[in-house]
C-alpha cells in the first residue's frame, strides 16, 4: 500500500461483491487500482473460515461473528433486528446463501426508463455473461460459459424438494428450468455459485486469480473514514492509517457502507449533514432517504417423521405474481435452521412499494449509521405478504404433500383466513432478505433524488463513483448478489470505454 504520490489510478473502497469484479476488471484494463478492505483478505480458498466456504453453513450471519458487520436496525418502528453483511474480502458474497438469480428482464428495463439507458437488459447481459461460468446452460445465449463464477443446479436433494415442485404444479405455476434464462416467472431449480462443496465468493472468483497482477494492490484490515474532497474533485479516501491519494475513488462498500461513506464526507441530504455538524460539499436529497429491500416472512411446516434428510438445504424457488403487480417468492428450505425446530418457507416480497431510510446517528454521527427498513408502511405491502403466506399454505395443503408434510400448528386457521389478524402475525415476525438496494440510487438529471448519473458518477463532486447495489434505483425482484456482480463488471466497463 505504500506507494510512491500518484501511483494510484482508482482507489476502490470495499472488496465486496461488486468491488472484486470491478477492481479486476479496471485492473486487466490497465489501471493502478488500490483495493481497500475493512476486514481481512484470505488468500487461499484453504484460509477462508470453514463456516465461510461451506455453502450449506450461514454461521457467519449470526450475530457477532468476526466476518460479519452484524448492524443494529429496525424492521418496523419499535422492532429491532440485527442486520448481517460480510466484513471480509468477498463481502457479502462471503456469507451468503450462494442463490445466484439475477434481475428480471423487467426490473433492468425499468430502471432503464428511469433514467439509465445504458443499463437496460439487453445493454447489461454481456456483463452478465462475463461473470459466469454455468455449468448448466453455458453455450446458450444468454449464459457465460467461462466467466469467473461457477454456477450450477443441484440434483434434488429429498422427496421433500419433490413434493414443493409438484405442488407448485398442482396449483398452476409454469416450470421454470433456467432462473437466469428470460422465460415467464415459475418454479425452477436454483442456480448456486457453489463448486466442488466450495462457496465461491468474488474474492475467490475474482481476486486469487489475478495475485501476481502488478496493476492490482489489495489491502485488508483498512477502514475507510471519509472521503477526501479537495475544490470539488475526490482527491482520496482517509483510512485510519492516515490519506491515501489517487486519481479516481469508487464507493464500493455496499448499500450500508458506501451510503454511510457519503454522509460522512458531507454530501447527502443539507439539513441532515448540518444537523450532524458536518460540512455541506454537495447537498444529495436522495442518499439514503428511500431504500427498499424484501420483506421476508418464514411459515414453518411439519416434515413426515422418517423422511430421509436433505445434504443441502435449498434446492428450488417459486416466483408468483400477486395483485395488483407485485410478486412473491417462495423459498422452502428443506433443512430447520436449528436443530430442535420446524424447517420453514421464506415468503418474500419482490416489488414492495414501502421505502426506508439510512441515515446518521444524530447522538454520535461518527458511529453506525441508523438503519429503518419501514416495511409493511404500504397497504400494497401488507396485502402482498398475505396472499403470499396464503399461497405458501395451500401449497402445503396440495395433494403433492401427502405423506410428506404438513402445515405447522403455529399459522391457525383462523388467522389465515382474517386480515386484520394475519396483517398482525405477519408484522410481528416480518423480517428482511437482506438485499439492501437504492442508497445512492442512479437516475437522470431532472431526478432530485438520484444521487450519481447512470456511469454511476456522483453528483456534485468531480472523481467519485458509487458502485455496488447502492446504484440500483430500487430493489431487483430478485436476490442481489449476481446484479451485485453484473454491477461491477459494468461499471468496470463504462469506466474504461473509448
Ligand atoms: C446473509 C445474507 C444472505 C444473502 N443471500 C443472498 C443470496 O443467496 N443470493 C443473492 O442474490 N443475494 C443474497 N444476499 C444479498 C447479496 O449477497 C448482497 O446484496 C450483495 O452481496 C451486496 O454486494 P455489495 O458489493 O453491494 O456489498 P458487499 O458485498 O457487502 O461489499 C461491501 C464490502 O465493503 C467493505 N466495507 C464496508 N465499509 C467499509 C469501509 N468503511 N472501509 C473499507 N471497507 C469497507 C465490507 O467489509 C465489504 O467487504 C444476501 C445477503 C446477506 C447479508
Amino acid at each position: 500500500m505504500a506507494a510512491p504520490e500518484g501511483a494510484w489510478d482508482v482507489v476502490v473502497v470495499g472488496a465486496g461483491t461488486s468491488g472484486c469484479a470491478m477492481a479486476a476488471r479496471l485492473a486487466d484494463a490497465g489501471r493502478r487500482v488500490l483495493l481497500l478492505e475493512a476486514g481481512p483478505v484470505p488468500v487461499a480458498t484453504a484460509d477462508w473460515p470453514p463456516e465461510m466456504r461451506d455453502p450449506t453453513s450461514l454461521a457467519a450471519t449470526a450475530p457477532g461473528h468476526p466476518a460479519n458487520w452484524d448492524l443494529a436496525a429496525e424492521v418496523r418502528p419499535g422492532q429491532a433486528v440485527r442486520v448481517p453483511r460480510g466484513r471480509i474480502a468477498g463481502g457479502s458474497s462471503a456469507l451468503n446463501a450462494a442463490v445466484w438469480v439475477r434481475a428480471t428482464r423487467a426490473d433492468l428495463d425499468g430502471w432503464a426508463a428511469a433514467g439509465n439507458p445504458l443499463w437496460a437488459h439487453d445493454r447489461v447481459l454481456p456483463a452478465f455473461r462475463r461473470s459466469e461460468a454455468d455449468a448448466d446452460y453455458g453455450d446458450g445465449p444468454a449464459h457465460g460459459a467461462d466467466g469467473p463464477v461457477p454456477v450450477r443446479r443441484l440434483p434434488s436433494p429429498s422427496p421433500l424438494a419433490d413434493a414443493f415442485a409438484a405442488a407448485s404444479t398442482e396449483l398452476g405455476f409454469p416450470a421454470e428450468p433456467d432462473k437466469n434464462g428470460d422465460a415467464a416467472p415459475g418454479y425452477g431449480p436454483i442456480p448456486f455459485n457453489v463448486d466442488g462443496g466450495v462457496r465461491i465468493n468474488t474474492a475467490m472468483a475474482y481476486l486469487a486469480p489475478r495475485r501476481q497482477l502488478p496493476a492490482l494492490t489489495v489491502s485488508g484490515g483498512t477502514v475507510v473514514r471519509r472521503v477526501l474532497v479537495e475544490r470539488g474533485r475526490a482527491v482520496g479516501v482517509l483510512t485510519d492509517d492516515g490519506p491515501v491519494r489517487a486519481g479516481e475513488v469508487v464507493l464500493s462498500a455496499g448499500a450500508v457502507g458506501s451510503a454511510h461513506l457519503l454522509l460522512l464526507s458531507g454530501l447527502g441530504p443539507a439539513v441532515e449533514l448540518a444537523a450532524a455538524g458536518l460540512d455541506v460539499v454537495a447537498d444529495l436529497p436522495g442518499v439514503g432517504t428511500a431504500f427498499s429491500d424484501h420483506p421476508l416472512v418464514y411459515l414453518p411446516y411439519r416434515p413426515t417423521p422418517g423422511l430421509s434428510a436433505s445434504a443441502f438445504p435449498l434446492h428450488g424457488v417459486l416466483h408468483a405474481p400477486v395483485d395488483g403487480g407485485g410478486e412473491v417468492e417462495v423459498l422452502p428450505w428443506l433443512r430447520p435452521f436449528d436443530a430442535d425446530a420446524e424447517p420453514m418457507v421464506g415468503v418474500g416480497l419482490q416489488r414492495p412499494v414501502s421505502r426506508g431510510r439510512l441515515g446518521l446517528d444524530p447522538r454520535r454521527s461518527s458511529g453506525p449509521p441508523r438503519l429503518a427498513y419501514r416495511y409493511l408502511t404500504e397497504e400494497a405491502d401488507r396485502r402482498g405478504l398475505r396472499t403470499g403466506v396464503r399461497l405458501t399454505s395451500a401449497l402445503l395443503g396440495t395433494a403433492a404433500f401427502a405423506g410428506t408434510a404438513t402445515p405447522s400448528t403455529a399459522l391457525p386457521a383462523a388467522v389465515l383466513e382474517d386480515d386484520a389478524a394475519l396483517d398482525g402475525w405477519i408484522a410481528a415476525r416480518i423480517g428482511t432478505a437482506v438485499h439492501l438496494s437504492g442508497t445512492a440510487p442512479m437516475g437522470a438529471d431532472t431526478d432530485p433524488g438520484a444521487v450519481v448519473d447512470q456511469h454511476l458518477r456522483v453528483r456534485g463532486v468531480a472523481g467519485l463513483r458509487v458502485v455496488d447495489t447502492s446504484v440500483l434505483p430500487w430493489v431487483p425482484s430478485r436476490g442481489t448478489a449476481a446484479t451485485a456482480v453484473m454491477v461491477g463488471e459494468r461499471a468496470a466497463e463504462l469506466m474504461t470505454a473509448g
